[in-house]
This record gives structure tokens, C-alpha cells and sequence, in this order.
């Protein structure tokens, strides 16, 4: 078997991004929280197998402009949106969406580790279950299995199936919710701070599990971490009081930026 090096799988998916199409269009996005204008007119698009990372000073925006890619927003009262985004050519907010479906294909990792309360099996397999993506027991088993592997969780879980999610280590946690994430074949996975509530050994697996998801899906994530999103991002976007300023590739973004606030952000001169 032709086994490619991990650098040279590296330079293929950089070439894949380079040539990447948008997975996610956002245009003249716009969310108002009541009378309070949240975003203005912001124009972003997400590119296929990259991670993009939302940096910029708190309450900018970057969590509601997340929240817009799978209308989580919806669930707040009072909030509306305006604009467009579509997934590959699907008007998200068209009325014909199916809400539900659409959470299952761009999925979402929290802040703070929200593993149900039960058991590490159940947390898999709910999702699954309710989308109708198994036949029969041993097709879930391995759905289980195969989300567990790719979060990277397998071998520290697979003798402790049966036990609540919630008797894990925070970090596990935090993995078994990307499991959950995994587990019902989402296209993009949205990732609010989800490193936050670590400590730096979690953080570090869970920086390196985004990394090698990169290859199988479209990965947005918030984070007030410069390093991480150095670390993990091949695009940046930085935004300040509700306007997109830059979107760059991340390498320029850190060494050269285009605009002076991202330039004044990154050097801690505010936020
Ligand atoms: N549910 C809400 N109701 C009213 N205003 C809100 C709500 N959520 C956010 N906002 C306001 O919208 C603006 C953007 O908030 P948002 O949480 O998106 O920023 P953020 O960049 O993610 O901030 P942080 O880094 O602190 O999480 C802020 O002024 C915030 O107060």
C-alpha cells in the first residue's frame, strides 16, 4: 500500500484548500439582537476541508456570526438575521429547511463540555438514532466505534462504554462531544471556544484532533487564543464591534496583516 508521509499528506490537503471551493457562502450577514445591531453586513466565506478561526476582542461578534451557520440563532428570542448563507448551493434560511437536518450537517462543539447524562454509548448513538443512520445493532456499534476513533477517544473509552459520559475527564468530555458531533456525519463542525474550560494537556489533544479532522471536514472555530488559532487554523477572520476586517490566510494574518486593527489585536493592543 502506497502509505503518503505525514508531511506529504499536509502539502495535499494544503493544495486541496488552495483549490478549495466555499463549503459555506455567508453574504451581507446581519444580526440584530432586538433593537442592538449585532454583526453589519458581513461578507465570509468558508472554505472546504480548512479550518477557519473567528478571532477578535470580546462581544465583536464572532459567536453570533457562528451561530448564523446553523441558525442556533434561532433559538434566541428577539433575534433576527438578515442576509444570506448558503451550504454547498443551500439557502440555509429558506423556508424549506429542515432545521434539524441541517444541525446534523453542520454540527456544533460548545464552550463548556455538554455531554449528556448518560451513558458514553447513549451520548453516540442518539444522534444516529434519531437521523435513522443504522440498521441494526452492530451498524450502531460501529458508528459508535468509528466516532469514538476519530475523536481520538476509542482506546481510553472502549472498556467503559456502558459508564455516564459525565464520570469522564473534562477533555474526554469535550472529545466524546465531538464523538457526538462525528457520529451523525456532519459536513461542518462549528467550534465555540471549546478549549476554554480545559487545562493545557486537554487543550493540546483537542488542538490536535481539529488538526486531523481538517481531512475530513469543514471546521470553523471561535477563539480568543492567538496561539491556537495559529496553531490550528489555515484562515483567520478577524472581527471587530459586529464588522468583519480581515480574512486572510492565517500565516499572513499573524506575520502581515492587511488592517491595522488586526495588527493592533494580535500585538495585545487592545481586547
Ligand atoms: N442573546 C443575546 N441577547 C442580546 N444581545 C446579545 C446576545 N448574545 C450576544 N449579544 C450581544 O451581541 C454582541 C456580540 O456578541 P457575541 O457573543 O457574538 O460576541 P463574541 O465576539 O463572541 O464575544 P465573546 O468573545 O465575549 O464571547 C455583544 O454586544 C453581545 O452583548
Amino acid at each position: 500500500m502506497n502509505m503518503m508521509s505525514e508531511s506529504a499528506v499536509e502539502k495535499a490537503l494544503d493544495q486541496k484548500m488552495s483549490d478549495a471551493s466555499h463549503k459555506m457562502i455567508g453574504k451581507d450577514v446581519s444580526v440584530y439582537y432586538g433593537e442592538k445591531r449585532a454583526l453589519f453586513d458581513v461578507n465570509l466565506n468558508v472554505r472546504e476541508n480548512t479550518v477557519t478561526a473567528l478571532i477578535g476582542p470580546s462581544g465583536c461578534g464572532k459567536s453570533t456570526f457562528l451561530r448564523c451557520l446553523n441558525r442556533m440563532n434561532d433559538t434566541i428570542e428577539n433575534c433576527r438575521v438578515t442576509g444570506k448563507i448558503t451550504l454547498d448551493t443551500d439557502d440555509i434560511y429558506d423556508n424549506n429547511i429542515d432545521v434539524v437536518e441541517l444541525r446534523a450537517r453542520v454540527g456544533m462543539v460548545f464552550q463548556k463540555p455538554n455531554p449528556f447524562p448518560k451513558t458514553i454509548y447513549e451520548n453516540i448513538s442518539y444522534g444516529p438514532r434519531i437521523h435513522g443512520l443504522s440498521k441494526n445493532k452492530a451498524d450502531m456499534d460501529q458508528i459508535v466505534e468509528a466516532s469514538l476513533q476519530r475523536a481520538g477517544l476509542w482506546t481510553e473509552v472502549k472498556d467503559r462504554l456502558h459508564e455516564s459520559g459525565t464520570g469522564l475527564s473534562g477533555g474526554q468530555q469535550q472529545r466524546l462531544c465531538i464523538a457526538r458531533a462525528i457520529a451523525v456525519s456532519p459536513e461542518v463542525i462549528l467550534m465555540d471556544e471549546p478549549c476554554s474550560a480545559l487545562d493545557p494537556i486537554a487543550t493540546a489533544k483537542v488542538e490536535e484532533l481539529i488538526h486531523e479532522l481538517r481531512a475530513n471536514y469543514t471546521i470553523v472555530i471561535v477563539t480568543h487564543s492567538m496561539q491556537q488559532a495559529a496553531r490550528v487554523s489555515q484562515r483567520t477572520a478577524m472581527f471587530h464591534l459586529g464588522q468583519l476586517v480581515e480574512e486572510n490566510d492565517t500565516d499572513k494574518m499573524f506575520t502581515n496583516p492587511d488592517d491595522q486593527r488586526t495588527q493592533d489585536y494580535i500585538m495585545g493592543r487592545f481586547g
